[in-house]
């Protein structure tokens, strides 16, 4: 079937979740999207300019986008308008052209489907015109004791001459409980289709007539100024005439119960909201949607742990124990914890307890995954609250904290509330995590909300939009993380006090894998240290080569996943005995490095040298490059730099230019540029004179810092300066002084390591790294490269200069 100029069916469509209004093919209806998936699911229709399909949701799917939870057929159709509204919602107008029903699912996020029409077997035409007939005189008795059929679509129902489209318009009209609709939009079989409509059309009639009667009766028995009585008298006749809803006044009895048990551990304004809100509903409609959005306003209100307080008070050895027994080395950090929580515990124990919250916010600073969550976690363990985390990177919506008003569709209590809630407990640990990451838009500033959160002035007063009411956050133990300190608005900055945690060399990660990340995974997948283990050199190669990062995130989860090839492998083959993974059969584990050093170059050249570096993430080769240009003297120098690494730069200009002067550097005179009216002859000294220098640190994104490249920068200033090439194969790594001397650097391992894989032949180290550190260095490392020591520039140059 073709459903417009370029798509058949069945085909593959993306799908829209229409959480109020059931929709029918003849309609052209403007539609409210605000959620991401919905959102997502447009644009891929827009983008490939297919139609969609909207579909209804399931009663009681609370905002929920998953198949699961919405029915499996809706109207296909296309989207003729899209309007972004301000307040950040997209308003669509839909015209619906035919029903669809879903084959299989393709994708859950966002939907798509593969979507076939609805086919409508049809009885004889006799039979559909009689039916018809039947249908039409209903609707107009209908139409008489109800509300549900304007004249105009009276009119359309008698002239229109499809039968089907006639079914839609009666339906549409009925305004029809979601599953009942649902089950008549369904029925492809024309004539049933028509017998249940004109069935139900009968029994609308009957109850309509009822509801008559009984108000009538009702009117004369109850004094007539008590009309909220009244109502709800005669709500509960229709009820109880029609069976219905029995199980409601027990949900709000329920409502009431749990409100009173909560009654006097909230405050009085929380205590008189809720109350009203429930009296509402009782007053409410049943299938109205104001008691919907009420209940599940109420739904939300009864769970916030009033009630609930963690008793436990902060004890000083217990946070050093849990820590420890959780994370290596992290001394410092530790240690500013525990003067952190011996603090409150001392002002508890002097009973200055409204003060404990005074003290600054915590925020652990650090790249990611060297521990910041995982030490909230055990001082949460200690304490023994409830740990939550909320993730604020890239919020921009203030409403997301705070929650938006109940007369938003779709509102929601603020992420804070839900926090507690999901928590169970008034004084959870409450993580704010990457708080360096907020966003300021147009929705507000989440800066301020976090403030007042933050601040124990005004904190036991945190007023949720979406409660309307007033919660007591002054309990709670807010812990922020954060990457970048510096992200932080000041404001905020202010009130916290940092704790610093660095990136782990390589060495501390492979004692963080041996003793607590090897172990742990090992339990969490039931497996024994007598099946399986990764011995020393397999785990250095996976930290050196298959993961490359500041702290351990990835090294988790590169164990993890050898770990479930040996569960699985246990299963499937049955094998037994001991697995050891080793260097050599780690790749059968473990898909592809994710970091292999790039090989030396092949050519000995002018002014590039290669400089070996330590970062974060191990060592590396990193080759330093310099260029002249005819001009005055003035150096520039590209590739992110730190401070440090630039002034480096200079003393290395500085140090070649000495070394010129002093002629311990001889610079071939035909390469200093003449001019025409130079008076005097030419001196070496101006070749530094008349070169501007371009001094360029590759892999430029990358930011840089270290004195440890100033011997590199003098090879390669010396180098284009007295045109002579650098040795391909000679690495080097070395501080420089003013006067030429080389001093010693950190990192010497992984850098040697890094050589060795690059493929060099000679390394030049300081003379105090060569005695203080060769010992650490591996041997294959020592077989392989001549490590020369250095003490000098002299020395370097020596070396690393093509004769
Ligand atoms: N010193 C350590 N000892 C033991 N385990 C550690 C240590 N540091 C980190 N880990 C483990 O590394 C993993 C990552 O740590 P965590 O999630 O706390 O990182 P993070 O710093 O919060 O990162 P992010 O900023 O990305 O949230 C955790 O499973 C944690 O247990």
């Amino acid at each position: 079937m073709q459903i417009n100029d370029n798509k058949t069916l069945p085909a593959k469509l993306p799908v829209i979740v229409e959480d109020e209004l059931f929709l029918y093919p003849f309609m052209i209806t403007p539609l409210f999207l605000s959620d991401e998936e919905n959102l997502r699911a447009l644009d891929i229709a827009l983008a490939d300019e297919t139609p969609v399909l909207i579909v209804p949701a399931k009663p009681q799917n609370d905002g929920a986008r998953d198949f699961e939870s919405v029915y499996d057929a809706g109207v296909i159709g296309t989207i003729m308008r899209r309007v972004p509204l301000p307040d950040g919602r997209v308003k669509i107008l839909f015209q619906g052209m035919e029903k669809g029903r879903i084959l299989h699912v393709i994708n859950e996020n966002p939907l798509e489907a593969m979507v076939d029409a609805l086919h409508v077997v049809r009885p004889s035409q006799v039979k559909t015109d009689a039916l018809i007939v039947v249908l039409r005189e209903k609707v107009r008795e209908l139409a008489q004791v109800s509300h549900f059929f304007p004249p105009d679509l009276l009119k359309t129902i008698e002239e229109s001459a499809e039968a089907v489209r006639v079914c839609d318009l009666v339906s549409s009209a009925l305004r029809l409980k979601k599953q009942i609709a649902y089950s008549f939009f369904i029925e492809e079989n024309l004539e049933q289709r028509l017998l249940k409509l004109i069935d139900y059309v009968i029994e609308e009639i009957e109850a309509n007539k009822l509801q008559k009667e009984i108000k009538n009766k009702v009117h004369s028995k109850i004094d007539k100024t008590n009309k909220e009585y009244f109502l709800k008298e005669q709500l509960k006749q229709i009820q109880a005439e029609l069976g219905a809803d029995s199980n409601r006044d027990e949900e709000i009895e329920e409502y009431r119960k749990k409100l009173e048990s909560k009654k006097k551990f909230m405050g009085e304004d929380a205590y008189k909201e809720i109350k009203k809100q429930i009296d509402k509903l009782s007053r409410m409609h049943p299938d109205s949607a104001d008691a919907n959005t009420l209940q599940s306003y109420l739904d939300w209100v009864v769970e916030v742990p009033f009630e609930n307080l963690a008793k436990k008070k902060s004890s000083i050895a217990e946070v050093s124990k849990h820590l420890n027994a959780d994370h290596y080395s992290l001394e410092k950090p530790k240690e500013r914890i525990e003067e952190y929580f011996a603090l409150r515990e001392l002002l508890e124990l002097r009973g200055v307890s409204e003060k404990v919250n005074n003290g600054a916010i915590l925020c652990f600073a650090g790249p990611p995954g060297v521990g910041k969550t995982s030490l909230a976690n055990s001082i949460a363990k200690a304490l023994k609250r409830e740990l939550v985390r909320i993730a604020l990177g890239g919020l921009e919506d203030v409403n997301e904290l705070r929650g938006h008003r109940r007369t938003y569709i779709g509102a929601m209590p603020g992420r804070i509330v839900q926090g507690l809630i999901e928590a169970k407990q008034m004084n959870p640990v409450v993580v704010l995590d990457e708080i360096d990451k907020v966003g300021r838009s147009y929705r507000g500033d989440p800066t301020a909300v976090l403030l007042e959160i933050l601040d124990p002035e005004q904190n036991n007063k945190f007023r949720d939009y979406y409660l309307n009411f007033n919660i007591d956050l002054s309990k709670v133990i807010f812990i922020a993380t954060a990457n970048d300190v510096s992200q932080i608005p000041a404001p905020l900055r202010d009130r916290m006090e940092f704790i610093q945690l660095s990136s782990y060399t390589p060495q501390e990660k492979f004692e963080i894998a041996k003793k607590y990340l090897v172990p742990q995974e090992l339990k969490k997948h039931g497996l024994k240290p007598s099946d399986v283990s990764i011995n020393k050199e397999a785990l250095e190669l996976i930290i050196s080569d298959y993961t490359r990062e500041s702290g351990v995130r990835n090294l988790r989860r590169r164990i993890a996943d050898i770990l479930r090839k040996v569960a699985k492998n246990i299963l499937t083959k049955n094998s037994e005995g001991k697995v050891t993974i080793t260097a050599k059969n780690l790749k059968e584990f473990l898909e592809k490095k994710v970091y292999e050093i790039e090989q030396a170059d092949k050519k000995d050249q002018i002014g590039q040298v290669n400089g070996l570096a330590w970062t974060s993430v191990g060592g590396d080769v990193l080759r330093i490059e310099a260029i002249r240009i005819q001009g005055k003297g003035v150096m520039q120098i590209t590739g992110q730099l730190g401070d440090v690494m630039k002034e480096s730069a200079q003393i290395a200009f500085s140090v070649v230019k000495v070394l010129i002067d002093n002629k311990k550097l001889k610079v071939p005179m035909a390469i200093v540029p003449k001019f025409e009216d130079d008076k005097r002859k030419l001196e070496a000294s101006d070749v530094y004179r008349r070169y501007d220098l371009h001094v360029h640190v590759p892999e430029g994104a990358t930011p840089k810092d270290g004195p440890s490249a100033g011997i590199t920068m003098v090879t390669a200033i010396a180098s284009i300066l007295t045109d002579i090439k650098v040795r391909h194969d000679v690495a080097m790594t070395g501080e420089i002084t003013l006067s030429g001397k080389v001093l010693p650097i950190g990192g010497l391992k992984e850098k040697l390591i890094a050589a060795h894989k690059a493929g060099i032949k000679t390394a030049l180290i300081p003379r105090k790294n060569y005695e203080r550190d060769l010992n650490d260095i591996p041997d294959e490392v020592k077989k392989d490269i001549n490590i020369i020591a250095v003490d000098t520039i002299e020395d370097v140059l020596k070396n690393a200069l093509v004769k």
